[in-house]
């Protein structure tokens, strides 16, 4: 079989990156407002500051004003739900994201229902999701947006084609089934409690793996020549490992979303072209 086509996430976020900054350029030169997207982190777990790091640098390299309120690890419900009115109330802040997981005395389903739906970068509330379920126009959750940015720019054709998930969760496995189904795949979703994860997989056209369990993937989950789209991110002593055995699937696929330089990019030009879709709602400007 020919060699698999590595779909460059990175090279692909840079060049959108590019794209908004010069957006964002042009709008600032006319006088408008910077967009401001706020960034909520509680708790002090390394990988979230570490991320929290990268959305705020990355905002700020294409002119988006980031700004970051840092709660302590034993912050209550209500000590958070105060900063989320805060920004919610700023007419200077267009996006807000409140970094997961939270601490696990907060009520996570609380803190996301208090975010407006407007300013909800992330997609995560029950509005956006909603509306996303009934195909209507709202703020999408970055990482299924930009895995499908990803397959578009690399024309793999959706129509028609079997998907499979790896996942249920919110944030990833629900959305992007949403979003493959929109596009007129056929998806099925197998999870942790799916017996024979291995011989659904192998049906797959385009597998999509956001199961959060390092290496979960090898060789008997491809079906020769399947696209595969690798969500996971773990950090453990031998660097940064995804949900999916590259070594071992190399030889059977056709396409391999890496970790990293795959999906990671990805969800961060998500978020800051959300925020940026935000701005322009709240600015009246033209889509
Ligand atoms: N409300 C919320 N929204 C999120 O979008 C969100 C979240 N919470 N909690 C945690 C996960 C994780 N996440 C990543 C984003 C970018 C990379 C990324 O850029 N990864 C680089 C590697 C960076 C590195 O070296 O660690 C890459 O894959 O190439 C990774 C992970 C967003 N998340």
């Amino acid at each position: 079989m020919t060699e698999p086509m590595l779909l460059n996430g990175q090279r692909l976020a840079a060049e959108m990156r590019g794209q908004l900054a010069a957006q964002i350029a042009r709008v600032r030169a006319q006088g408008y407002r910077a967009p401001g997207l706020a960034v909520i982190l509680v708790g002090d777990d390394p990988a979230s500051a570490i991320y929290v790091r990268n959305k705020k640098r990355a905002a700020q390299e294409i002119g988006i004003e980031p700004v970051d309120a840092v709660l302590p690890q034993g912050s209550t419900t209500e000590d958070v739900l105060r900063v989320v009115d805060q920004f919610n109330q700023d007419p200077a802040i267009d996006g807000i994201l409140v970094q997961m997981p939270l601490p696990p005395q907060i009520e996570t389903e609380t803190v996301l229902a208090r975010v407006r739906p407007d300013k909800d970068v992330d997609g995560l509330t029950v509005t956006n999701l909603g509306r996303l379920t009934a195909g209507e126009e709202g703020l999408v959750p970055c990482t299924p947006k930009g895995i499908l940015r990803l397959l578009e720019a690399y024309d793999i054709a959706l129509a028609g084609r079997r998907a499979v998930v790896v996942g249920r969760s919110r944030l990833v496995g629900l959305p992007v089934a949403l979003l493959l189904m929109q596009r007129q795949a056929t998806v099925t979703v197998i999870h942790s409690r799916t017996p024979e994860p291995e011989t659904i997989a192998r049906q797959a056209d385009i597998l999509v793996v956001a199961a959060g369990k390092p290496h979960l993937v090898t060789e008997d989950w491809i079906k020769p020549g399947a696209v595969v789209i690798d969500v996971g991110i773990h950090r453990g002593d031998h660097g940064l490992l995804g949900d999916v055995d590259r070594e071992r699937v190399w030889s059977r696929v056709g396409a391999l979303s890496p970790v990293p330089g795959g999906v990671g990019p990805m969800t961060i030009l998500e978020l800051l072209d959300n925020t940026w879709t935000a701005y322009r709602r709240h600015e009246g400007l033209s889509e």
